[in-house]
């Protein structure tokens, strides 16, 4: 990766996501945990979406819902490419890291799950507006082993989620090699890994708050837009 870019990324919060990053890339019910809570079977391979970048936000700015909608927590480790990355293989998807963060995949269940009795795209459930709320940039040396860290959130102090990537159903090299078959990672694209057991709904005034290893941590508001 270009030592510009890896400066870059260091050193800076969310706006850098959106500005080098073209994509948002979320893998769905990847968590054996998560599986069992909704009793449905691991999926076969990975069921991947796209999440619109002006969905992002960071820390000091509320996740806005209608009181009306069903909007749904799930905590995520986020991986950050670092370098163009097309069809590559598993045994080397993990050089294509650049690094990571933390992530809540926030997700409209009212739309979502009307699209797919429907069998319709998921865009709207899982892009609207500050439906991605990212912790700063980890450098990729800080986390070891991405297939084995905590990741916990808190609904209004009380422990909701509390997981370890090693509960993954597909590995975060499998989901990069996957994804880079169909689609061209660039560097700043965000992989969401999925989220395990726990996840559940939000309302107006509640408060988020999540954590990866003892990495980092992140709150977050949540307000009624209307
Ligand atoms: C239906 C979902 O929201 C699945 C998802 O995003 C996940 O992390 O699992
Ligand atoms: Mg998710």
């Amino acid at each position: 990766m270009a030592s510009h870019l890896v400066s870059r990324m260091a050193s800076v919060h969310l706006p850098n996501f959106s500005e080098v990053g073209r994509k948002i890339v979320g893998a769905a019910l990847n968590y054996k945990s998560l599986a069992k809570d909704l009793k449905v079977q691991h999926p076969q391979r990975p069921i991947i979406f796209l999440k619109a970048t002006s969905s992002y936000i960071k820390v000091g700015q509320d996740i806005e819902i209608s009181k009306s909608d069903i909007v749904n927590y799930e905590v995520e480790l986020g991986v950050i490419i670092g370098k163009k990355c097309k069809k590559v293989t598993e045994s080397n998807a993990l050089d294509y890291i650049g690094g990571y963060c933390l992530a809540l995949d926030m997700t409209n269940v009212s739309i979502l799950s009307e699209a797919r009795k429907a069998s319709a795209p998921w865009d709207l459930g899982k892009g609207f507006d500050t439906a991605c709320p990212v912790s700063k940039f980890i450098p990729k040396e800080d986390i070891k082993n991405p297939d084995d860290v905590k990741l916990w959130l808190k609904l209004n102090g009380d422990i909701k989620q509390n997981g370890n990537t090693n509960d993954m159903i597909f590995s975060t090299a499998h989901l990069i090699s996957f994804v880079s078959q169909f689609m061209t990672l660039e560097p700043g694209d965000l992989l969401l890994t999925g989220s395990p057991s726990g996840v559940g709904p939000v309302r107006p005034n509640d408060v988020l708050e999540c954590g990866l290893d003892d990495l980092v941590t992140m709150k977050f508001s949540v307000k009624p837009t209307d």
